[in-house]
Order: C-alpha cells, then structure tokens, then sequence
C-alpha cells in the first residue's frame, strides 16, 4: 500500500507534486492544521504529516496517529510539535535548517531600515495626503553597531549582511567558535558587552528556557538609550511589557517585531506606538523560501517513507539513502541481540555497553545502538520504539556506551551487547550473514550458531552426557515441535548452553518441568 501524507498547512504546490511524483498519496487540506478536532480526527489515516507554523501537534493528536512515522517541518522552528510525545511514539521529525535562513535574514535586515527611516509610519502619513517632510528624521545605519544574539544560520547571514552595510558587527552566542567569528567579520562578546555597545540588537536563538527573555526588563535596562530591538527568531525572547515600557520611557527608540508571544498576535503590548513595526511571522514569506523548504520536506519525508533514510532529523541520527540498506539487517540484530539481554535481565540496568566491529563499525552506530536499547528495554516497558529508548534509558539513569573498533575475530561484521545490571554482567554477540538474516554467535563467551526464531527456549546446563535425550522427549510428549537446536560450550564438561527454536508459545508448566531437569542450571522462553 502506498504511503499517505497529509498536508495541514500553507505548504507550496511543489511539494505535493514530489510526494505524487515518489508514488506517495497526499491530501492537501491548507487550513486543517487550525482545526485541532478534525485533525484529531483524521491522522489516524496518515503515514506523514507536513506542516509549518499553524498547525500544533499535540500529545492529544499524537494519541490518535496510529500509523503515523513522519512529520515535516517546511522550515526551521518545531516547537508547534510535541518532541516527547512523538519520540515517545517513534514518530521521526524533521525540518529544513536551511531553506529559510536567507529569507529570515532579510527580513530582519528590512525591519532595521523600517526603524531606521520610520517607513511604515511615513508611508501612512503620506498615503493619507499628509506630506510630513519634516516629522521623520532617520539614522543612518553605516558605522552603527548591529548586536546579534544568536549567530547560527540567520544570525551569521544577517551579520554578513551588516558587514556589509558597513556597520560594527558584534555577537553575544556562547557556542559561535572564535575561528568562525572571525570568518565573518563578527566580534564575539558577552550579553552585557552587547547590550551596552548595540544601536540595533537583532535576535536569531531559538525559544529555550535559556533564551527566553533574554531581552528581560534588566536587560533592557542595561541597553543603551536610544536602541532599537528586531526580532525576527521566537516570541518570548522578549518581554513584550517590559519593552512597551522602555519604548513609552524613550530608552528604546524603536521595536521591530516579527514573532510575538501569543500568535496569531491580535492583541499585544507593543501594538498602537508609531516606533514599532509589526509583521504577522512573516519571517519565511518569500517565493524563494517557500518553495525550497516544501520541496526539502517532501523530499525528505518520501526518502524516509520509501526508503528509510533519514534527514534533519530532530530526534534521530541522520541515515542516508545509500546507508538505509545496508543498515536494516543490522539494525534487526541490534534490535533482537538487545532483545535477547533484556528478557534475560530482571534487574535494574546499569550500564549497556555495545561494541561495534569490522564492516558494521563504519555503519552509523547511533541508529544501531538506539534500535539495540529498544530490543533491550522493550520486555521491561512496552512502549518504547528504537526513536525513543536513548531517551528513556537516560530517563532511567542507564549508561549507554559504545566502541567501534576493526574486525578482531571470525566475523566481517560483529556486535556485542554488554549488559550490566545489579549482580550480573551479560554479553551477546550476533553477526549478520550473507543471506542477510540475523545470527548469534556467542553468548556470554560460549560460541554458538544460531538464528533468531519467533519461539525460542534458552537453556543453561552442564555439559554431562543425557540432557539432550531428556529434554527432546520431555519437550516432543509435550506436543511441543522443535524447528532448529543450537548447542555450544566453553570446555568439554564445563558450561553449556543451548538455543531451541519452537514451532509456538512454550506452556509455563513445560518450562517448568525443563527447569527441573537434571544438569539444568536455567531455562528461560524467549519471543522476538
Ligand atoms: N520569523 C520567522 O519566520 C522565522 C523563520 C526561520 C527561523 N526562525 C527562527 O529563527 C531562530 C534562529 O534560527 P536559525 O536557523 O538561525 O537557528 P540556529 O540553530 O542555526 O541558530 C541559533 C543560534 O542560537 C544560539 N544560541 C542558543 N542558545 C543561546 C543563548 N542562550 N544565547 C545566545 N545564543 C544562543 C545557538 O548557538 C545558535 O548558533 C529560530 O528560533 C527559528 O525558529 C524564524
Ligand atoms: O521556524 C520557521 O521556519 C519560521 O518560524 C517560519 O514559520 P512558517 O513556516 O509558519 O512561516
């Protein structure tokens, strides 16, 4: 069945021609996204859902997307969508950092004339017949100092552009690298630095706990008179009130304001003063950026739905067309070797230790290590999916470590899962073989060849002459078929084990009568 892709907000064209063009069906519905009831109602049909601002996906829409896998963001910010509720479902979110980032810029960059030469109220009074020539006096923005917070994508195109302008450019970000400062042209300083020296302070961080109101009364305060604040990033960078009243004050001269904190903005305490210019979040609004990030997400959410590569990513590591293939085996070893340890373990984990060597060290790990943590938290916690264990297993204070290394064995390919619990430490190992299936080779040091099975019987015994008889017979008067038997040992007499693939379930009471017999240390049932 074709994948089905709903689009609940103002998306360009281009996109549904690319999803039609990959063979995937896709419902165009511009105005849903306002409609949280209806879509509530209906995402349970979709395999993707691409949006921008408008529409909010909530833990209660989250609740209802039964087959959801995707959600595109045609463009930069996702705080509309509930991070942990769709991790928590396994459902891959995506954006596109880039195809925006100029436009923004420029948008920011036009706000800061609009302030400089009072545009808007100037062309209000002159289409209203007035001719006020001399009531707008501007400033010029050569030699003036431009403060960025935030110099990622758009705050670095937006310092470019001050450069260019010929204005002092400097930047208060504490991840933008000196080397990369100095690239463009840009002084890093600290927040205070920047508000003291600023005439015009631009601000391009996302919404974090950390960002928000950044800009504070004190902050305000702290800014030199006669500043002018754009924000074309986040409402909430601001406080609204503190700036309205630094605006009536005369500290600030002016305020230009793309992104509010309650939006749609149809009230706010910036609005009615002739030195704020206000756009609707029009950030994003150029042909250009539009029809570049509609086209990326569709891109993007087709390669993931087809193919099961994976780009921009919010909360997944990124998996290339070329790498998709490759890595599905291996991700269903990781997955059923995790699963394996984790029906083993009853304790608390500790520690999970995951060793990648030879060819599938060179294969992204993170993805490998995530549907591993799944298998293995899967048994104690049903709901957790290979998106979400990373989070989980931190949530629960497990250690998660990995190593890659060069092939050291027999195998071209090998992962081994360490699992450390309270009183035990458990190790497994599996490869993938050529027929593309899924094998374990070792467990906890005893070599083994065997494939996974939907049933299986795990036996630890002595290594005595007598069990194999015994338990055939005990498991065939059972009614119990047995479709494979793998045995292996750590020396003649010593420890051995061995794996039992079973046509159905094992009743307990049969486990049970396993357990007792002789030389049998522990018989455990296993599904995958
Ligand atoms: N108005 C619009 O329509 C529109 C369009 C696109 C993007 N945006 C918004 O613009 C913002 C910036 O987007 P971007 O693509 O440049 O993001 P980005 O991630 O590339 O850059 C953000 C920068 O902020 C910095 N930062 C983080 N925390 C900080 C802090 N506490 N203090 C100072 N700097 C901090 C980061 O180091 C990073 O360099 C986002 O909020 C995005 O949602 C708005
Ligand atoms: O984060 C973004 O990309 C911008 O805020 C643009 O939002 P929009 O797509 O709703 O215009």
């Amino acid at each position: 069945m074709a994948p089905r892709v709903l689009i609940s907000d103002k998306l360009s064209p281009a996109a549904i021609q690319i999803f039609r063009d990959r063979g995937i069906e896709v419902d165009f519905q511009p105005d849903l996204g306002k409609d949280k009831d209806r879509l509530a109602e209906i995402i349970g049909q979709y395999d993707g859902l691409a949006i921008r601002s408008a529409t909010k996906v909530t833990p209660k829409i989250l609740a209802k997307a039964d087959r959801l896998k995707v959600i595109g963001r045609a463009g930069i910010g996702v705080d509309n969508v509930d991070l942990p509720a769709a991790t928590a479902r396994g459902v891959i979110v995506m954006n596109t950092p880039f195809g925006n980032s100029i436009t923004t810029a420029e948008h920011a960059i036009a706000m800061m004339f609009a302030l400089a030469r009072e545009i808007p109220a100037a062309d209000a009074s002159t289409q209203a017949g007035k001719w006020e020539k001399n009531r707008f006096m501007g400033v010029e923005v050569t030699a003036k100092t431009l403060g960025i917070i935030g110099c990622g994508n758009i705050g670095s195109i937006v310092a470019e552009r001050g450069v260019g302008l010929k204005m002092k450019v400097i930047a208060f970000d504490p991840f933008l690298s000196v080397e990369r400062a100095l690239d463009l042209g840009v002084e890093k300083v600290e927040l205070d630095d920047l508000l003291a020296r600023a005439d015009f302070i631009t601000l391009h961080t996302p919404l974090t706990e950390k960002t928000k109101n950044v800009l504070s009364a004190e902050n305000i305060a702290r800014c030199k008179k006669g500043v002018r604040i754009i924000n074309c990033a986040r409402g909430g960078l601001v406080d609204e009130a503190a700036l309205a009243a630094a605006l009536d004050a005369g500290h600030v001269a002016g305020a230009a304001f793309d992104v509010f904190v309650v939006e749609p903005a149809q009230t706010n305490p910036l609005f009615g003063r002739e030195n704020v210019v206000c756009t609707p979040h029009l950030g994003a609004a150029t042909a250009e950026a539009q029809e570049n990030v509609a086209l990326q997400v569709a891109e993007q959410m087709s390669d993931y739905l087809l193919t099961g590569a994976i780009s921009n990513a919010v909360n997944f590591p990124s998996i290339t067309a070329e790498e998709a293939p490759r890595l599905k085996p291996f991700i269903e070893l990781a997955e059923k070797l995790g699963s394996f340890a984790g029906q083993l373990t009853d304790t608390d984990i500790k520690t999970v230790h995951i060793v990648y060597e030879g060819a599938v060290a060179e294969l992204k790990v993170k993805a490998l290590t995530s549907a591993a943590v799944a298998g293995l938290l899967r048994p104690m916690l049903s709901e957790v999916n290979v998106v979400s264990a990373p989070t989980v297993a931190k949530e629960r204070g497990i250690v998660i470590e990995e190593t890659t290394r060069a092939a050291t064995g027999d195998f071209d390919s090998l992962i081994t899962i360490t699992v450390v619990a309270d009183t035990l430490e458990r190790s497994i190992s599996g490869t993938v073989f050529a027929d593309g299936r899924p094998r374990i080779v070792n467990i906890k040091g005893i070599k083994v060849d065997a494939e996974f099975a939907p049933s299986m019987i795990y036996i630890t015994n002595e290594d005595k002459p007598g069990f194999i008889g015994r338990f055939a017979s005990l498991i065939g008067d059972a009614g119990v078929n047995i479709a494979t038997f793998a045995l292996g040992r750590d020396h003649l007499g010593g420890d051995a084990i061995a794996l039992v693939a079973v046509d159905g379930t094992v009743p307990a009471e049969v486990l049970g009568k396993v357990q007792a017999l002789p030389q049998v240390k522990a018989a455990k049932a296993l599904v995958f």
